[in-house]
């Protein structure tokens, strides 16, 4: 990093405030989300939003219930997992030039989408919900039931600063529940991976995998996933490689990007291609939303951010910050608190206890707590 490459990529007018942000970074304490940003890094869209990243191959996700052995599921679920990394992780930098500051989702904010059935695979549910916000902490709840899987999962981000990067630890996990056509039922337990947030400094982030993630299997097959960026693996970013194992038996190897073509075994088997075509979730026109769905919740500060109406969009969001602490206040007043809608929160899930002692994974936790959906 060079002094005069250093903010290259933010407009004129604004290098002055990322310069502040830059400096401010280096004291945050773990919560980036409530940190105030230029407006050219905003983005207009909620992190309520995010969990539909893990359907956008809703193909894949029906398919893992059609695999005739529980080796085959477990490659399903692999595929399928890999293949949403591309839309997570690097959706903001397409659509928007750069990854953006999401919204900071307020309590009890929800978001509800579906990809319709198509081809006779199922229509595919999701419902999401805000359940924490002081740390932020989202739900979520994605179901095909005609293809039996069905996604329980909580996310939440600690993050720190390195003087150039940013490191994101993600808390919770997602639990997949796939009912095999041939019958029975199976969980696996999907751990997150680290993030780092690099491009900071020239005022143009992106997000690098780092470190790895595992899926655990009720049936004893595990998949690990090692992340690495350019000049590792293959001198690729978005690279990573991953082995299936039963036990101490390692069966499988893959490897490639996750943004693109991956391999599988030690021929040239394509495993999957990850830049195949996405399907974006359907969502209610925001005219037809209740008022605490996140679009229509947002509508006037994504509609400032949109047009460059930044004084519009931080008046609005002061408006709905104020509205937000009055809540809390009336709540201590009144004895009550506010009630979660789709989801219970436990302290511990016995599912998610008896596949993480499978995985003997020091990544994860032994214990955590979980939210629970209601239905
Ligand atoms: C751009 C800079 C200046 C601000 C950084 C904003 C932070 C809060 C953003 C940047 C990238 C974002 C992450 C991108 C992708 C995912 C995967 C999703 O399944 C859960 C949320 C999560 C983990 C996001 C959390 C918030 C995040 C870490």
């Amino acid at each position: 990093m060079s002094g005069n490459s250093s903010g290259a990529d933010v407009p004129q007018e604004q290098k002055a405030g990322w310069a502040s942000f830059l400096k401010s970074l280096a004291h945050m304490t773990g919560d980036l989300s409530s940190m105030t940003a230029p407006p050219f890094i905003l983005s207009p869209v909620s992190l309520t939003e995010f969990p539909a990243y893990w359907c956008e191959h809703p193909g894949l996700f029906a398919a893992i219930s059609e695999g005739s052995t529980p080796q085959e599921r477990m490659e399903r679920v692999l595929r399928w997992f890999i293949c949403t990394l591309k839309g997570q992780y690097t959706t903001r930098n397409e659509k928007m030039g750069s990854e953006k500051k999401p919204l900071n989702p307020v309590l009890g904010e929800v978001f509800y989408g579906v990809w319709p059935d198509q081809g006779g695979r199922g229509e595919t549910r999701l419902i999401v919900e805000q359940v924490s916000h002081h740390p932020p902490i989202t739900a979520y709840y994605i179901e095909n039931e005609k293809a039996g899987v069905a996604l329980q999962g909580h996310s939440g981000q600690k993050t720190s600063f390195t003087g150039t990067s940013i490191n994101v630890k993600q808390s919770g996990h997602a639990l997949l529940t796939v009912k095999p056509k041939s019958g029975g039922q199976e969980t696996y337990l999907i751990t997150l991976p680290k993030l780092r947030i690099e491009g900071i400094v020239w005022g143009s982030p992106y997000v690098e995998l780092t470190d790895s993630s595992a899926i655990q299997s009720s049936t004893g097959y595990t998949a690990a996933i090692d992340y690495k960026g350019k000049g590792y693996f293959t001198g690729k970013s978005h690279s990573f490689k991953a082995t299936l194992s039963h036990g101490s038996k390692t069966l499988q190897n893959y490897e490639g990007t996750w943004t693109g073509i991956s391999t599988v075994g030690k021929g040239p088997t394509v495993f999957l291609d990850s830049s195949s075509p996405k399907e974006e979730v359907t969502v209610q026109p925001v005219e037809q939303q209740g008022e605490w769905e996140s679009r229509r919740f947002w509508q006037k500060v994504a509609q400032g951010i949109r047009t460059g109406n930044y004084d519009e969009a931080a008046k609005e969001k002061t408006r709905i910050e104020n509205d937000q602490r009055q809540r809390r206040r009336d709540e201590v007043a009144e004895g009550t608190s506010w009630q979660l809608v789709h989801f219970t929160h436990v302290d511990s899930d016995p599912e998610y206890q008896k596949l993480s002692n499978m995985l003997h994974d020091k990544l994860t936790p032994a214990h955590e707590d979980a939210y629970i959906f209601k239905g």
